[in-house]
């Protein structure tokens, strides 16, 4: 026991972000009594649908939430998918954007409710939200621009979802939906605490107190999604690519850059996100993009320049 404690000791924040040379840490560890193999063996008892990832040239991937005939509820096979795909995108040093989608024009409606029910007592129902809140924490945490394209219902657990994208787009007649009060629940997979920074606590609370449903408009008027997509749902996808290929113009390493110093400076007391953005400056200036750029001269003289 001594030599586990010994070994055990709590790194601090800005050890856990995504550094240029580091790999994104994970909130719980086995200090925490967080054991990825257990909870992962126990969940495997609940199977069915997938978590799907796409990853395009264009630098762009798409991870699909898919488990249609349950409204894209996540089993416990699909949670541990979920941190494989994250893994994955870890990986993925070409990547600058991720688009999070439900599969048949539906977000996802949270925990498999079968699952559920199985793991409800609070020792597993603590592990499970400790795998979840691990793996969309390091989904934000990704050096990708992330967008969660929601169509149909976002409820639960996958209102949560929605919360560990920078971004969301929502599509006429979709709601997000904070029903965790209904279940006699606070959100578990980290939710609330990334609600409360997008939205702010006021709104926060009123989300989660009054479990309402949230259209697209009030989402927008709050600040919780970014547009209203256009009526065509056949075109949901091709428009959220639209989207985040404006948000992500440019190259990969500058994208992948500026989307890290954002999390510092999210993440991060001042002189320490001070001391990441200039880890992060020292990645890019004089690299073959910021040298390009130079050679050309001045270009912005007033006008919007789509390079
Ligand atoms: C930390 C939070 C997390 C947790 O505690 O682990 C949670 O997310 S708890 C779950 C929270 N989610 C919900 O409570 C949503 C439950 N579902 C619904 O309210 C409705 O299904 C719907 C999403 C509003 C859609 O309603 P409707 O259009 O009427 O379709 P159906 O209800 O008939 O659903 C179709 C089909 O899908 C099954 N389904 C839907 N959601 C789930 C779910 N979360 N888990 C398991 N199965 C789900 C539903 O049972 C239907 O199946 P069949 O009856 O076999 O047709």
């Amino acid at each position: 026991m001594a030599l586990h404690l010994r070994k055990c000791f709590i790194l601090p924040i800005r050890s856990r972000l995504v550094l240029p040379q580091q790999r994104i840490k994970s909130v719980y560890t086995t200090c925490d009594g967080f054991n990825e193999e257990e909870i992962r063996e126990k969940l495997q008892r609940f199977p069915g649908g997938s978590v799907d990832l796409s990853k395009q040239t264009s630098g762009i991937a798409v991870l699909t939430v898919n488990n249609p005939g349950r409204m894209n509820a996540f089993t416990g096979t699909m949670m541990g998918e979920l941190k494989d795909r994250v893994d994955e995108l870890e990986q993925w040093t070409d990547g600058k954007g991720l688009i999070v989608q439900g599969a048949a024009s539906t977000f996802c409606s949270g925990s498999d409710l079968n699952a559920v029910r199985a793991i409800s007592n609070p020792q597993d129902g603590m592990k499970m939200c400790m795998l979840m809140q691990n793996t969309l924490t390091r989904l934000l945490r990704l050096p990708l621009v992330s967008v969660a394209l929601v169509e149909g219902k976002a409820l639960g657990g996958g209102a949560e979802l929605t919360t560990a994208c920078d971004f969301r787009l929502m599509a006429p007649g979709s709601e997000i939906r904070f029903v965790h009060k209904h279940m006699g629940l606070v959100p578990g997979w980290g939710g609330a605490a990334r609600l409360v920074r997008i939205v702010g606590s006021k709104n926060a609370l009123q989300l989660l107190s009054t479990a309402r449903r949230v259209d697209p408009d009030y989402a927008v008027s709050i600040g919780l999604a970014e547009e209203i997509l256009a009526s065509d749902v056949s075109r949901s996808l091709d428009q959220a690519q639209k989207w985040l290929s404006d948000h992500t113009k440019g190259p990969s390493p500058v994208i992948r850059a500026l989307k890290k110093v954002v999390i510092s400076g999210r993440e991060l007391p001042l002189d320490e996100a001070l001391r990441t953005e200039k880890q992060v400056f020292g990645t890019v200036w004089g690299g073959p993009a910021n040298l390009e750029a130079l050679a050309q001269g001045p270009k912005h003289k007033g006008h919007n320049t789509d390079d």
